[in-house]
């Protein structure tokens, strides 16, 4: 929920989105239901008008203009794929003033140099990695300052995303390895979701069911994280039991390579983030 920072909130601020897909639509409907952005003061442009219907039923401005978007914005939030960015950034480059616009790049891998070589000398620029929790206001992101970028500028583009979520900010070498964990991280929770459900399914259990406890399973693991402060490590041995039940499936799982498994995706998401920087 809003920030005590989020009373300086300017809840009349205009947010612009290049880009009208998932990772947009996320953070648009999460600022919406947080009650901190008007659905009035969100414009979103994309070049395909299949992607701007589901955004008009949320009450918000639709266009296929990207200058549009950045000539009524005051945050300008890129949402377009890593390889895009240079091409719509160079487009609407007439309409910015950097009095006005602060520019949100989330696209991954793409570095904040790059952005501001494109874009017009001070443009003000904060490099963002979230995730589509943002949706549940669920969310977690880091950002990162641009070299122009304001004194007050990341505080509102915090109070944005801490609406939707978890914020904090970190260096931009750190921002990479922020996408590999939690950007792509809620892919892998639902995979462990839906195989977790697979298994109680192969068990017997009804397929409704079994979705809702893995998915509940997992939602009460991570907050006994954030809440209880105790480490996973002791907060799984609290589950198992001597000669138990979870003891037994702990045993699977490390012979087949669970944690590595885990880390590995983190480290090959990492590299692929580092990939696309160098390419676009
Ligand atoms: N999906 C995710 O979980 C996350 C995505 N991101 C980043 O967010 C960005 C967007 O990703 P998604 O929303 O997943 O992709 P997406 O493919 O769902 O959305 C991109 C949208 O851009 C539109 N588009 C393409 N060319 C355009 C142009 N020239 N002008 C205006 N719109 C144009 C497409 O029609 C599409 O609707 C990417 O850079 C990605 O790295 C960051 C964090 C998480
Ligand atoms: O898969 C991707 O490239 C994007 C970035 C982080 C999550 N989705």
């Amino acid at each position: 929920m809003a920030s005590q920072e989020s009373q300086e909130f300017n809840r009349n601020i205009m947010v612009g989105f290049i880009g009208g897909g998932r990772m947009a639509q996320a953070m648009a409907k999460g600022f919406i239901n947080s009650g901190l952005v008007r659905a009035t003061n969100i414009v979103v442009s994309d070049s395909s008008p299949l992607a701007l219907q589901s955004l008009q039923q949320l009450g918000v401005r639709t266009t296929q203009s990207n200058k549009e978007v950045v000539a009524d914005s005051e945050l300008v939030v890129v949402a377009v794929k890593p390889n895009v960015v240079k091409k719509v950034l160079e487009e609407v480059s007439p309409e910015v003033s950097t009095d006005k616009q602060v520019f949100v790049s989330i696209a991954a891998g793409v570095t904040i140099s790059s952005l501001e070589q494109v874009l017009p000398q001070g443009t003000r620029v904060i490099r963002v990695m979230p995730n589509t929790p943002s949706l549940v206001q669920a969310g977690a992101s880091v950002l990162s300052p641009g070299s122009n970028a304001r004194r007050g500028d990341p505080e509102v583009v915090r109070t944005l995303l801490g609406s939707v979520g978890l914020c904090e900010e970190g260096a931009e070498s750190l921002l990479d390895a922020v996408t590999g964990l939690s950007g792509s991280g809620p892919a892998y929770a639902f995979a462990a979701i839906e195989s977790m459900a697979d298994g109680g399914v192969k068990m017997g259990l009804p397929r409704e069911l079994a979705l809702k406890l893995a998915a509940q399973t997992l939602l009460g693991a991570a907050k006994m994280v954030l809440e209880t402060g105790k480490h996973p490590g002791q907060l799984k041995d609290e589950v198992c039991s001597p000669a138990g039940t979870t003891i037994s499936a702990m045993h699977v799982l490390e012979n087949r390579g669970f944690r590595a498994s885990l880390i590995d995706a983190v480290e090959a998401a990492t590299l692929r983030a580092r990939e696309l920087g160098a390419s676009n």
